[in-house]
């Protein structure tokens, strides 16, 4: 049974519209009127427990308002949706208790407090025994590489370790959904990836379910196999991310190091030849062509090294949002 359910999600928001000029100003001062901007519409989606799943789109295309709707801070304009058995805007203790929501760009630490004392707050808000409590710091804080820094005033952490901290300050109460907002704005490569590997452990030992969105495809190549995709306020791909990219990447990068100097004429007799370097050439090639192709090649030039590359993630994505999407929803997933 799904632990998440969206059915036909919508929000909207009042925005005053001002006419222009010195009447439209006094207008919008003493008589405001208003218009419904879609932030969302009509999304309906599923996901099961322990799902690790991605969810994209451009600026501004909805991902946070969702994930507050999933959160219940917000209400929705329309639409059902149910988290772990509730219904998120109803905020009840038990469904507190069952989710948590992190975003890279808020903290939740005390600033001038140690960690440790802002986890203690959250231990006596979430009802946790000391020994309950105890081990859990010590497990968690073990998979987080935390020690030294529990016990430091939060301004005095790396941004690095403050983001971690404020992972362990979330998963205190051992929530089973994570909803997760950009967990690595910011942070360098090493954070970034040592905060990637706790969510993959995270994921697996505690079997969490976790929608995730990043600007970062590295996190999302390295956590997801599904991703869900938004583009102004809609969903446009539900399915598995290697599915998306098969899809929007129907062609490879093949680069041959030659024997000897190639000789341009020649090489384009096999293909789109994308660039020369000296005695390295790259082709761009269909998918459906890249066997025949490559034998081609094999068999009529003198060939000292070849490689077959994808596009990168990011070209990908950004392809499918300029598109606006597929013309269906992935592999089967609902949408
Ligand atoms: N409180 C609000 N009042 C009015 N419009 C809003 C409000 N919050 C968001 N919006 C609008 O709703 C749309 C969706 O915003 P949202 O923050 O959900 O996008 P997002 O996908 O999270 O973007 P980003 O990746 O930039 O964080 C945007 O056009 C935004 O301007």
């Amino acid at each position: 049974m799904s632990i998440i359910t969206v059915d036909r999600l919508s929000k909207f928001y009042p925005v005053a519209v001002k006419e222009p000029g010195l009447k439209g100003t006094l207008t919008h001062f003493f008589r405001r009127t208003y218009r419904n901007i879609p932030a969302v519409q009509d999304v309906s989606f599923s996901i099961e427990p322990g799902e690790f799943v991605g969810f994209l789109g451009p600026n501004g295309a909805g991902k946070t308002t969702t994930l507050k709707m999933l959160t219940g801070l917000i209400h929705p304009s329309s639409g059902r949706i149910s988290v772990a058995g509730h219904v998120p805007y109803r905020r009840e203790a038990g469904f507190l208790q069952k989710i948590t929501l992190v975003m890279g760009q808020k903290q939740q630490l005390i600033w001038d407090l140690p960690t440790l004392d802002s986890l203690r707050i959250n231990a006596a808000v979430y009802g946790i025994p000391e020994a309950e409590f105890r081990r859990r710091l010590g497990e968690l804080s073990e998979m987080l590489s935390l020690d030294r820094q529990l016990t430091q005033p939060v301004r005095k952490l790396s941004l690095g370790e403050r983001m971690k901290a404020e992972l362990l300050a979330a998963l205190i109460h051992q929530p089973k959904v994570l909803f997760l907002d950009e967990p690595t704005l910011g942070l360098d490569v090493n954070a970034q990836s040592s905060v990637r590997d706790f969510l993959r452990k995270y994921n697996q030992q505690f079997q969490a379910t976790v929608l995730l969105t990043s600007h970062y495809m590295a996190d999302i190549t390295a956590l997801c196999r599904r991703v869900l995709m938004i583009h102004q306020g809609k969903l446009i791909y539900d399915g598995s991310l290697d599915g998306l990219l098969e899809q929007f990447s129907p062609c490879r990068e093949v680069t041959v190091e030659l024997g000897q100097d190639p000789q341009p004429q020649v090489l384009e007799r096999f293909g789109h030849l994308k660039a020369i370097e000296g005695r390295v050439a790259h082709f761009i090639v269909p998918q459906e062509a890249l066997t025949q192709f490559l034998s081609r090649l094999l068999a009529e030039l003198d060939i000292a090294d070849l490689t077959v590359t994808d596009p990168p993630v990011e070209a990908v994505i950004g392809r499918v949002f300029q598109s606006g999407g597929l013309d269906n929803t992935g592999d089967g997933a609902s949408a």
